[in-house]
């Protein structure tokens, strides 16, 4: 891979001022997902260095909570300008490791820089209260303070931003943090905290410790030293980390899996329309966990939609799913649903030609019972469902247990409201798919997680709410 900085490629796991490798000496490949090429190996850590991070993180707790917000501000922004700076070498190692095109690689550096940008400037306003006092003589005040040590785990399919997302409001609020990046991707996560090293960060304060996933996991939620943890991930392991954190009682966001339905009502604007279900369903392969999952179309506009979806989809030049395993997953849900009845337009099999490529996909005559309509796809996968009635579109969107996000187009401005208020999910775009900005709150309702990230609602996630009472 060029690099026009090589020392960006970072392959030991970085504890304090130290890049280490496992005890064990043991390391895992990484593999380029665009044709199986090992890019780099990194230290498979377990349990005994993820504690000794955790030491560290709480050692470098006192002095960075004891900055003024500024202070840590001023470094956070360094870090920010570094990673602009570097952005192309940050989206090459995105890239070689995670396979989504240079340009939404880039794309997601950018994105995931704001965040540091943003939360230098939030912290700054991380305001306490005074309380006006029922009691006579007695003061009632607020305070807040950072929760302390946080751990940090992430997912593959935005290896910048989902750690920028978290990392930059735990630091801008002072606290430390250990982070265990996903196997397949710890390479972006090295690269940025080489980066915030340059930038000044003190050593101690961001901490990343690859491998073993159980094990890692199982200290960091069992380590009475972090306070919390933030999860990015499927449903299935966030449930089970917040488990772990019972015993503990770690304060605990999570962001989670969800099957976001695209509504397409008769009277919607249907360049738009089309345009936003590209956008949202084929964003990253369509691996991201508020990729448009379900598309319910109405039916006096149901066969134009389809037929100018299917001609945007041929134009279409998607990078390579994470690993095989995601290819065969996808694969399965098609094959279901066309055993059940739905019929692929384009698409609808793997690319015979190497690499984990799955043809994008536009599936008609899909029922809400079949899989695809009920399980994340994470993939180029369009399924297609008809249907009547406003009523039965939102009955159709809100039967499921995830409520993450939902897209509707309309141009009925009663009806933008029923929808806004009677979808069950943290996000609702309405003529609009793309919806991810770092001022915005991020995360879902039901089983898609709890808590939200980024905006000013971001940085509460990273504070304890101090009550004192004060006679005198
Ligand atoms: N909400 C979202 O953004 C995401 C949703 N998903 C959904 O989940 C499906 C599976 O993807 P997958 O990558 O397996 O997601 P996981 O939830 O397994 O992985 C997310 C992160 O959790 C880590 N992890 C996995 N198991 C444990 C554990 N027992 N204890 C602690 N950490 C753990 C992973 O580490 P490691 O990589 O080392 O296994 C990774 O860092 C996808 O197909 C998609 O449907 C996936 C990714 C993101
Ligand atoms: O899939 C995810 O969890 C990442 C969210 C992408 C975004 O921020 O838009």
């Amino acid at each position: 891979m060029h690099l026009d900085d090589p020392s960006l490629l970072r392959s030991l796991c970085r504890i304090g001022e130290e890049w280490v490798g496992a005890d064990s000496q043991e390391v895992f490949d990484v593999v380029d997902p665009a044709d199986g090429r090992v890019i780099a190996t990194v230290p498979r850590a377990g349990k005994a260095e993820t504690r000794r991070a955790i030491e560290r993180a709480s050692s470098a707790l006192p002095a960075w909570r004891g900055l003024t917000a500024r202070e840590r501000g001023v470094l956070l922004r360094r870090w920010h300008d570094l990673i602009l700076q570097h952005r192309d070498d940050l989206a090459r190692i995105m890239t070689a490791e995670q396979g989504k095109p240079q340009a939404e690689a880039r794309g997601e550096v950018s994105y995931g820089a704001g965040f540091i940008d943003w939360f230098a400037e939030e912290g700054k306003r991380i305001y306490g209260d005074i309380i006006p006092s029922p009691f006579p003589g007695r003061r009632i005040m607020v305070l807040k303070e950072p929760v302390g040590v946080v751990a940090a785990i992430t997912p593959w399919n935005f290896p910048n931003a989902m750690i920028t997302r978290k990392c930059g409001p735990a630091l801008a609020a002072g606290c430390t943090v250990v982070l265990k990046p996903a196997e397949d991707t710890p390479l972006s996560a090295l690269a940025l905290v080489e980066l915030a090293d340059r930038a000044g960060i003190p050593a101690g304060v961001l901490n990343v410790v690859t491998g073993h996933p159980v094990e890692i996991g199982a200290e960091l939620t069992s380590n009475p030293l972090v306070r919390k943890l933030s999860f990015t991930g499927s449903t299935a392991v966030g449930k089970a980390l917040l488990r772990q954190c019972a015993d503990t009682m770690k304060k605990v966001s999570l962001e989670l899996g969800g099957n976001a339905p695209f509504i397409v009502f008769d009277d919607a604007d249907l360049d738009a329309a089309v345009a936003g279900a590209i956008a949202s369903k084929f964003r990253n392969s369509g691996q991201t966990c508020i990729c448009a999952n379900r598309l319910l179309v109405q039916d006096g506009i149901h066969d134009a939609f389809v037929d100018r979806l299917v001609e945007a989809v041929g134009t279409l030049d998607l990078g390579p799913l994470i690993h095989g395993r995601a290819v065969e997953g996808v694969e399965r849900l098609v094959n279901d649903a066309v055993a059940l009845g739905a019929r692929a337009l384009c698409g609808g099999t793997r690319r015979a030609a190497g690499g984990n490529y799955f043809d994008p996909t536009v599936l008609v005559g899909v029922t809400p019972s079949m899989a695809c309509a009920n399980q994340e796809i994470f993939g180029p996968v369009a399924p297609l469902i008809r249907f009547h009635t406003e009523d039965e579109a939102i009955r159709l969107a809100n039967d499921t247990p995830y409520g993450l996000a939902a897209y509707a187009y309309t141009r009925d401005a009663g009806r933008e409201w029923r929808l806004a208020e009677g979808l069950e999910f943290g996000i609702i775009g309405l003529n609009e798919s793309m919806v991810s900005t770092e001022v915005a709150p991020f995360g879902g309702m039901k089983e898609s997680g709890l808590g939200r990230e980024g905006s000013k609602y971001g940085i509460d996630e990273y504070l304890e709410i101090k009550y004192v009472c004060r006679t005198g």
